[in-house]
């Protein structure tokens, strides 16, 4: 499968700061959702799964057709609760319906993640909606309850080392599991929708105990009211992983530009742009403050 960048006919970094603007505002006035978390993460987290069906093998899966719109893909039980995201995002769409839902599903993962005091991330546009019939079947997801080997192997996909994929999972600093979701539950505590490296932080100085949850899922839970995941713990079970755990646990300007790196080539992956495309760095809306 070929997929060629084409970016949306005339439009400039204006155009799109526009939207990023909506969106940040939109996030803004609905602040309350999900207990105050808000829709930052929620939002992070469609990016992933839109772009998490690569397949490196045959170039299939990935952002560029933005299939995640179909109900055949987002009805994967693995995506429960991200209609809330694709929910959120449908006006935005109707108010800029030149925007490809590829270029609006990273788009919006982008702007939250900017919005929640993450790394400045470069944007590509061209991404073109491709049918129904490119959906690719589910089974593409990862499941939480894997282990290291597991994790390798799943982003071996993708074609990312292990620096990447630590890097990328820091990513879980941000948001929630919820039970009726995931069947995870937690954390329990309220600072989840700042970017940061103390995902890293938590990992290494807290003490983990696996337990059965209300739904009978093993997670890993520490005072204070945080979790991991089996997938989340794996990073410190693993001797490979572990030397990046430590890495960004202790740099969080290394984890940062690294985070945005491996972020910006996951949203990317399988992509042909041209390099007359230029990437757009968008700016915060802080920083837009008369
Ligand atoms: C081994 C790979 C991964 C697994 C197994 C995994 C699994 C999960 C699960 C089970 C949840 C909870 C969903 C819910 O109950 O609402 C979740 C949430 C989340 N994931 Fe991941 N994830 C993975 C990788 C990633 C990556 C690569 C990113 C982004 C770069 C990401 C971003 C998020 C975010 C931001 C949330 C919070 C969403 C919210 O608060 O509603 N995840 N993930
Ligand atoms: C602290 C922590 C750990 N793991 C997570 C997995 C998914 C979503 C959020 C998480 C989170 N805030």
């Amino acid at each position: 499968t070929l997929h060629i960048a084409r970016p949306e006919k005339g439009k400039t970094l204006a155009d799109f700061q526009n939207i990023y603007n909506s969106i940040a505002e939109k996030m803004k006035s609905e602040s309350a959702y999900d207990d105050g978390t808000g829709y930052g993460p929620v939002l992070v987290r469609l990016s992933w799964h839109s772009s998490a069906t690569y397949d490196k093998n045959d170039n299939s899966g990935g952002s560029y057709g933005g299939t995640f719109r179909f109900k055949k893909e987002a009805s994967d039980v693995l995506s429960k609760g991200l209609e809330n995201a694709t929910k959120f995002l449908d006006p935005i769409h109707s108010e800029y319906p030149w925007l490809s839902h590829g270029d609006l599903y990273t788009l919006g993962g982008v702007t939250a993640l900017q919005e929640l005091g993450g790394p400045k991330t470069p944007w590509r546009p061209g991404r073109v909606d491709t049918g129904p019939e490119t959906v690719p079947a589910h089974g593409r997801l990862p499941i939480p309850e894997g282990n290291a080997s597991y994790v390798r192997n799943y982003y071996d996909r993708f074609g990312f080392n292990d620096q990447e994929v630590v890097a990328l999972l820091g990513a879980h600093i941000l948001g929630k599991t919820h039970l009726k979701n995931s069947g995870y539950d937690g954390p329990w505590d309220d600072d989840t929708n700042i970017f940061s490296n103390e995902f890293f932080g938590n990992l290494l100085e807290r003490k983990w105990t696996l337990e059965k949850n209300a739904a009978s899922n093993m997670q890993y839970n520490a005072k204070g009211g945080i979790m991991m995941l089996p997938t989340d713990y794996a990073l410190v079970q693993d001797p490979k992983y572990l030397k990046y755990v430590k890495k960004y646990a202790d740099d969080q300007d290394a984890f940062f530009s690294d985070f945005r790196d491996i972020y910006v080539k996951l949203l990317e992956r399988g992509i042909s742009f041209d390099d007359s495309i230029e990437p757009l760095v968008f700016k915060t809306l802080k920083e837009q403050l008369k």
